[in-house]
């Protein structure tokens, strides 16, 4: 049997994924993403844009320092002092590479860089031969290349492989190219660039017009074998191809993709329930492979066919991507065997301490919750092991509200000083206690976006509660909280954004 060719799998969620607006993760995120990214095996992670901050310089170090198994990329433009930024931030790596770019379509070139074809392409040299002066991994992209004059790319992609480029991307920067074009594009760039066999072809589409994963599977055909993508497919505007969406479609339809990618696919729902979770961008109900309506069946004639034979509605099973169907799991007399071993099935693999400090806390949902569902233990995991440096805890609340009267909360916080409390009014039950908190942390804020979710079934469901802030300069900060109590899971959604904002106001001044 013919072995079949292996397609690397680039993730971008750190980068291009954090460019969604309100997806900033800190470092802490960044690094449980990167974690979770090595337990997915994807083959290479784009861990940030070094030079954009300094937080993004030491999330990039910080997760070359600590993940072993893929390669560890920063992006750069074309100029030295950010190619010697990635450098720093990636060169602890097990396998670094510096990603520099550069805009190669007329638009870009005229309006925003100002230059010319003739003197990008001596850039584009001039960088990846500098960028391989410093280590031996190098991927140039070609930014706005599917607006990019097809002739000049070959050009340009020549040069820069003859300069040293490992790694050539094609990037549908601005989501605007078909299947069929964009196979063309690749075929022509494989049968036109003299070098290209010293190359990988890498590919790496956005959604704006619901393309991408279509694009980057027509790519895959013409012979790219770098697949850029994105967790849930966040990432600049209307995002990135989804990985999860890529690599089901390459797994599930072998006869159109006789290819295979490294990825422990039942990683697939806990990474995004990981990415939603951090960023606090939600997953649609009926995204593919990773929403809660993926593999539901509501209609007779659906549910009387996967009664007889799943296959008969179901291209892949649910327990593939890490959807467990077992849905009823534990309750309060389960013990601390049957709670590891579920939250294994789930993808989780905690430290004794973090199991511990979980377990106690599933103890007392159980004592609030009837019936404890998988969602319940992700959230509680995620919850507790993601949870930020809390400045600012909730440790009481009283409410008193109706609905001829206005409201007014008594909020009691927690914070490194000791306990501190006040009380606000409101024209409900969650302003009048947003507004207890802003007057004990001493600022206000514009709630830019609220929402609030059963993330479970049945009268004592915990709800989600998603919160956007805005602060005074114009920053966004977004947090979640979770509880059977939709008031305490928007008061904790509220802190959580509060924390983030103080976390990253600290990280900076440091
Ligand atoms: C398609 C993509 O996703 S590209 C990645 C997009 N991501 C980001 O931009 C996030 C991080 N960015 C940032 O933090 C900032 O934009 C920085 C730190 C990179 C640069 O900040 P500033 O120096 O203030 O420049 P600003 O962003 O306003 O403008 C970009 C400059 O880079 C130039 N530039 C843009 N792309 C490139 C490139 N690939 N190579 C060389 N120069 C470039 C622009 O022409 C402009 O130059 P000018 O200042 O001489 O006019
Ligand atoms: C930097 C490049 C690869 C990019 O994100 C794009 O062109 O969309
Ligand atoms: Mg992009």
């Amino acid at each position: 049997m013919m072995e079949r060719k292996h397609l690397m799998v680039f993730d971008t969620t750190l980068r291009d994924g954090e460019q969604s607006p309100g997806c900033s993760m800190n470092l802490r995120e960044k690094l449980e993403v990167a974690r979770q990214l090595e337990k997915l095996n994807v083959d290479v992670i784009e861990a940030g844009f070094a030079i954009a901050s300094p937080g993004d310089f030491e999330a990039v170090r910080a997760v070359a320092e600590t993940i072993r198994n893929a390669r560890v990329a920063s992006l750069a433009r074309a100029v030295p002092q950010d190619i010697d930024r990635a450098y720093e931030a990636v060169r602890a790596a097990e396998a670094p590479r510096i990603h520099t770019f550069i805009a190669t379509s007329d638009i870009h070139i005229e309006y925003k860089l100002k230059s010319t074809r003739e003197q990008v392409l001596e850039r584009a040299v001039a960088m990846v031969k500098y960028a391989k002066s410093l280590l031996s991994d190098v991927q140039f992209s070609a930014e706005d290349a599917t607006r990019s004059q097809p002739e000049y790319l070959y050009e340009i992609f020549e040069a820069v492989i003859q300069a040293g480029a490992t790694v050539i991307n094609v990037p549908d920067t601005v989501g605007y190219t078909t299947p069929d074009e964009y196979y063309q594009l690749i075929d022509g760039i494989r049968r036109n660039v003299p070098s290209i066999d010293k190359a990988t072809i890498a590919v790496h589409c956005h959604n704006d017009l619901g393309m991408a994963v279509a694009n980057t599977l027509a790519a895959v055909k013409a012979g790219a074998t770098q697949l850029e993508c994105t967790i849930n497919g966040i990432g600049e505007r209307a995002g990135n191809a989804a990985m999860e969406e890529i690599v089901m479609a390459i797994n599930t339809r072998q006869d159109q993709f006789p290819a295979k990618t490294r990825i422990e696919t039942t990683q697939l729902y806990p990474a995004s329930r990981l990415v939603s979770q951090v960023t606090g961008m939600k997953v649609q109900r009926n995204k593919a492979v990773v929403g809660e309506n993926a593999f539901a069946h509501e209609s007779g004639i659906h549910q009387h066919g996967v009664l007889a034979n799943k296959s008969t509605y179901e291209i892949m099973t649910p327990e593939s991507v890490g959807v467990a169907t077992n849905q009823l799991v534990l309750g309060k007399h389960s013990g601390r065997h049957a709670f590891e071993d579920r939250l294994k099935d789930l993808g989780y693999r905690l430290e004794k301490q973090s199991l511990d400090s979980v377990f106690e806390e599933f103890k007392v949902l159980a004592d609030k919750k009837k019936v404890i569902y998988d969602r319940d233990l992700e959230a509680l995991v995620q919850e507790k092991t993601m949870r930020m440096e809390e400045h600012y805890r909730l440790k009481q609340f009283v409410i008193n509200c109706g609905n001829q009267m206005t409201a007014t909360a008594t909020v009691r916080l927690i914070n490194g000083k000791g306990e501190m409390e006040e009380v606000s009014t409101g024209s409900g039950p969650i302003y009048a206690s947003f507004g207890a908190i802003d007057k004990l942390v001493g600022m206000t804020f514009d709630l830019e976006d609220y929402s609030l979710q059963a993330i479970t079934e049945g009268e004592d469901a915990q709800g989600e509660a998603l919160v956007q802030i805005r602060k005074e300069d114009g920053r966004q900060y977004h947090g979640s909280g979770i509880s059977t109590d939709v008031i305490e899971a928007s008061i904790k959604a509220y802190l959580n954004a509060i924390n983030r904002m103080i976390s990253d106001v600290r990280e900076e001044g440091a």
